[in-house]
């Protein structure tokens, strides 16, 4: 049996967040010498911490809330692709991929390797490739970037488009030591009822 491959960004103080969102934090509220017992720790953190997904209420208020979103989008087959040079992604980048009959599609740029920092630019997706992705049967896109959108995008168009095409969204995996191929991923989010976004533990194992 081949082994799961951890695909998610370790959640740790001092961690790079979106610029201005709440950072992530871990401290213990209560130490086993003060409760004579236990440990016991405190979480401080954005929604769209590390490795999340957004669900469509992050940027549509009459959008799904993350307990309402089906797990079984974020578990199953996933095609892991590679797309190291492009300065945006959108159909024509991806002309030459496989794509017929995938439903869940990880895309590896490899543009963001020091994950010790934020990062000033990506490669966002074109908003176009939403309906291109749906007519291949996608209905989960992940990156390995914090957006699928323009970092200073304020419309969040490709966002929108995605979500038209009834596409969900897997933000900030983890590809760099990952092969291109097929894989049974799973990436759940919390049972969070009204979040607009969840952190999940993301993992591939080989087909
Ligand atoms: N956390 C934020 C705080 C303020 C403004 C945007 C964000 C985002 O996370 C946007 C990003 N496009 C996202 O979907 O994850
Ligand atoms: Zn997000
Ligand atoms: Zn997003």
């Amino acid at each position: 049996m081949m082994k799961w491959m951890d695909i998610s960004q370790p959640l740790t103080n001092g961690m790079p967040g979106w610029p201005g969102d709440t950072p992530f934090t871990f401290e213990l509220s209560c130490t086993k010498e003060e409760s004579g017992s236990v440990n016991v720790g405190k979480l401080t953190l954005s929604t769209h911490t590390g490795t999340h997904i957004d669900a469509p209420y992050h940027f549509d208020n009459k959008g799904q809330r993350v307990l309402q979103l089906e797990p079984d989008r974020y578990v199953g087959i996933a095609r892991v692709i590679y797309l190291p040079d492009a300065n945006a992604i959108g159909p024509d980048e991806l002309k030459g991929v496989e794509l017929k009959g995938v439903s869940r599609l990880l895309i590896r740029t490899d543009t963001w390797l020091d994950r010790s920092r934020f990062p000033e630019k990506i490669p966002p997706l074109k908003p176009e490739v939403a309906l291109y992705l749906a007519a291949q049967g996608v209905k989960l896109i992940g990156l390995d970037l914090p957006s699928v959108d323009p970092l200073d995008s304020k419309t969040l168009l490709t966002h929108h488009a995605l979500h038209q095409e009834d596409i969900h969204i897997l933000e900030g995996v983890v590809l760099d030591q990952v092969q291109p191929g097929d894989y049974e991923l799973i990436a759940l989010p919390l049972p969070l009822v009204d979040a607009d976004g969840s952190p999940v533990r993301a993992m591939l194992r080989p087909l």
